[in-house]
């Protein structure tokens, strides 16, 4: 058995004695992308670079293709590929020519030519690095990452100020480098990238691991209420600013008269409703039809015309914030 892309073992770093990574463990496979999520500051960026060698780990195990990120630098260096938050590029040269050079450092580059056209970078070959917009700079380090064919990505936000033509592009490309056996660590705030693309998914918070495990597990885990069946999300678009705890009383109450509910679940509110963005609503609970049926009717009796009403599973949303919380950090 090859050595995995990336193995972590109970990495620890500190910063002015406080654990910023506190006892990793991670595991990322070749030809998988393993996604790392986590709130503003749990400490994703930190690990990526222990891994990356570009930071020194106070304890723990680190290893990259069975090598030692920092003592075997020399040997990783044409392996690997990173992608860096802040790009990392030089901003005095031209895309282009950057490219061209950074390809020029491998025994067997990828063609520069197919690369440019597949990231779009054409248009802006001619343009410094400095003048560069957000997204396209992003492309141009994606590109630099993988055009020495690496057997390892760390992908540190990818797509973050794409726009979805360049996302798409992206996310091609990782899926591609994914069929050819390279093994992927994905950093993003993005969590439709993450449950698009990742095969595991590992949550971070606080520096340390709190879920772990593929990510249709996660998607699948604690999907069981206590009555009523699963736990689904039905999303509402309607007018903003409804009445949501009385939509949640008339749900509850629903749930509550069912006849397999427990008695001693009475009290225990079966339905969680949000309305994340104005107009949005995110309701979650057993989502029996006559619930759908309870709903549809407390919106005619307020004279509310939907405009769209879906039942789903929960998504990897639902469970970054059911695992995280919804303070800000
Ligand atoms: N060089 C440093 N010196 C001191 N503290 C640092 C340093 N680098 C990071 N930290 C702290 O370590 C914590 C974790 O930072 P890190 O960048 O790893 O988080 P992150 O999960 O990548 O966050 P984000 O989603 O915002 O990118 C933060 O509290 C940050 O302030």
């Amino acid at each position: 058995m090859p050595d995995p892309a990336v193995l972590v073992r109970d990495l620890v770093k500190r910063y002015d004695g406080r654990a910023v990574v506190d006892r990793v463990d991670l595991v990322a496979e070749r030809g998988a992308v393993t996604a790392v999520l986590g709130p503003n500051g749990a400490g994703k960026t930190t690990t990526v670079e222990c891994c990356e060698g570009l930071r020194s780990p106070d304890a723990g195990e680190i290893r990259v293709l069975g090598l030692d990120p920092v003592d075997d630098a020399r040997d990783l260096r044409p392996r690997v590929g990173v992608m860096l938050q802040d790009g990392g590029l030089p901003t005095g040269v031209r895309a282009g020519e950057m490219l061209r050079h950074v390809a020029s450092m491998y025994a067997a580059p990828r063609d520069v030519g197919e690369l440019t056209e597949r990231l779009g970078l054409g248009s802006f070959a001619r343009t410094t690095v400095r003048r560069l917009s957000g997204g396209q700079r992003q492309r141009l380090a994606l590109a630099a990452a993988v055009v020495g064919r690496p057997d390892v990505v760390f992908l540190d936000e990818p797509s973050a100020g794409m726009d979805p033509q360049s996302r798409h592009a992206v996310w091609d490309l990782v899926r591609e480098l994914r069929a050819n056996g390279v093994g992927i660590v994905l950093t993003t705030h993005l969590m439709d990238e993450a449950e698009d693309l990742a095969d595991h998914v590992y949550v971070v918070d606080h520096g340390r691991v709190i879920a772990s495990g593929t990510t249709r597990a996660l998607l699948a885990g604690d999907d069981r209420r206590e009555s009523g069946g699963s736990a689904r999300t039905v999303r509402v678009e309607a007018e903003p600013g409804l009445d949501l705890a009385a939509l949640r009383r008339v749900l509850d109450d629903l749930t509550g008269a069912l006849p397999n509910r427990p008695a001693d679940t009475l009290t225990d509110a079966a339905w969680s409703v949000s309305e994340p963005t104005p107009g949005s609503y995110a309701l979650v609970g057993p989502a029996t039809p006559r619930a759908l049926a309870v709903l549809t009717t407390w919106l005619a009796d307020r004279d509310v015309l939907a405009s769209r009403v879906t039942v789903g599973t929960r998504t990897l949303e639902d469970v970054f914030l059911d695992l995280t919380g919804r303070h800000l950090r």
